[in-house]
């Protein structure tokens, strides 16, 4: 079965809601602009309300290192993910096991495009919109994502409990990601679509 994140977590009941539905990992947006942001304090409130075995994933675009140590001093991260144009010598420097985001857009080779980040744990695959970094609800073209890979794909982009069975099915990723299709508004969760959502993922058998 595909493993399951729900990210931009703002709110400890929105956590408890995914660990209880059955969800594998939390994302928590240290994005300033993201109306899912949180604040390394409201994070740790969060970490420190979560049952055991749920991975928790602290999602950054394009900050000054030190921002990075300041929250993993402050917020037990599991996982790093970066969500913009970070290179492999950046994700490798806080000896973190991390994913690297990249936005899909048509012509690239991402076999290729994986193959720099050679040690990430998994490439997320996302949609491209010029500007925005991530979060745009936006499904990307999966007949663009090779069907023979050397990395860990957690697929991302305008999931929801309507089409993740389709995409799972036809792209079979390690892991699927999922923020905007999960929500009542920005940044705040909504039960029943998590439930869908992890449902459907359940529902779904990969030969
Ligand atoms: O969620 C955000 O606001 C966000 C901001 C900046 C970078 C990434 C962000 N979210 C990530 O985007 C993908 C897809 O989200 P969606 O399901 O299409 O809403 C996912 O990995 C989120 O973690």
């Amino acid at each position: 079965m595909a493993r399951i994140k729900i990210c931009g977590i703002t709110r400890v009941e929105d956590a408890l809601a995914a660990a209880q539905a059955g969800a594998d990992a939390i994302g928590l947006v240290f994005y300033a602009p993201s109306p899912r942001a949180v604040t390394p304090e409201q994070a740790a409130e969060i970490v420190a309300a979560l049952p055991p075995f749920v991975t928790v994933v602290g999602l950054f675009v394009d900050v000054e290192a030190y921002y990075v140590r300041d929250v993993l001093k402050q917020v037990p991260l599991d996982l790093l993910q970066f969500h913009g144009d970070e290179d492999a010598a950046y994700c490798e420097q806080f000896n973190r096991p991390y994913l690297k985001a990249v936005r899909v857009r048509e012509g690239q080779d991402l076999a290729s495009v994986a193959a720099a980040w050679p040690d990430a744990s998994g490439i997320l695959l996302d949609s491209y919109k010029p500007g925005v970094p991530g979060g745009t609800g936006e499904v990307f073209d999966w007949a663009l994502v090779p069907n023979e890979r050397r990395w860990s794909l957690v697929l991302a982009g305008g999931l929801t409990p309507a089409n993740v069975a389709q995409a799972i099915a036809e792209v079979r990723p390690w892991a699927v990601d999922v923020s905007g299709g999960v929500e009542a508004a920005k940044g705040i969760k909504d039960v029943e679509k998590i439930n869908a959502f992890i449902q459907e993922v359940k529902r779904v058998r990969v030969l």
